[in-house]
């Protein structure tokens, strides 16, 4: 998973899961943010494969306790569980205490089971400089699969850091996902996959946005494939 671009639809609900199978070639199932998330996974049938994440609380996410670990645990157990988000701070040690060894031990579990790691960065205040933005993609890659980084964009400059910061990134071999958070960044969600980035985030109902900015989840098919060209060939 992740060689080529993934467009998520993302969502709380696992029944909106036909409606995204149209546009969508996995589904983002934010577990912080649903109702029984262990429950829907056990009834979960549909055919687009899964990357669970359960955001914690001191990194924009609704899941305030350790526990989010077990519930993660548990998700990896089902097969249509192909990949998990894990933060880059929980790993580094730079998050409360606990979080380390319950994210490396996630980790593991990940890698002896075939789940890909999206090892994740967020920065809801700013977009720091592209050299900055660099560094956070090599570390968070090195940590995973797949490295990402959402910031948050006030202005055109930040958009243009995260487009340099993907192009830079990925010519030094890491395979990452970028986008910015906020209007002024919107655009990048579309054009950073032409720069290498792996992964899209959207919601199938655009009232359901799980980041600020997003765009909805047809809009941002028809964009990644539109400035691809692939209506247009050679
Ligand atoms: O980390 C990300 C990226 C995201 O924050 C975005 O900006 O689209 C949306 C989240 O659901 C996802 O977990």
């Amino acid at each position: 998973m992740f060689e080529e671009f993934v467009l998520t639809a993302s969502t709380a609900d696992l029944s909106e899961e036909p409606q995204a199978r149209e546009h969508a070639d996995a589904v983002e199932f934010r577990m912080d943010l649903a109702s029984d998330p262990l429950a829907q996974l056990d009834t979960y049938d549909g055919e687009l494969p899964l990357l669970v994440t359960n955001r914690a609380s001191w990194e924009g996410g609704e899941a305030d306790d350790l526990g989010r670990y077990d519930a993660l645990t548990t998700a990896l157990t089902h097969d249509a569980v192909a990949a998990v988000d894990i933060e880059l701070a929980a790993l580094r040690g730079n998050a409360p205490e606990g979080e380390e060894s319950h994210a490396t031990a996630l980790r593991n579990t990940a890698r002896e089971t075939d789940v890909a790691v999206v090892v994740s960065v967020h920065d809801f205040e700013s977009t720091p400089e592209p050299a900055a933005l660099v560094d956070l993609l090599a570390d968070a890659a090195a940590e995973g699969d797949v490295g990402k980084l959402a910031t948050t964009a006030a202005a055109s400059e930040d958009a243009l850091a995260m487009i340099e910061a993907t192009h830079e990134a990925t010519a030094a071999g890491h395979r990452v996902a970028t986008m910015c958070m906020g209007e002024p960044g919107r655009h990048t969600r579309a054009v950073t996959p032409l720069y290498g980035s792996k992964i899209g985030y959207a919601p199938v109902d655009p009232a359901n946005a799980t980041a600020p900015g997003q765009y909805p989840l047809a809009t941002l098919r028809g964009l990644v494939d539109g400035l691809r060209g692939d209506d247009v060939g050679e």
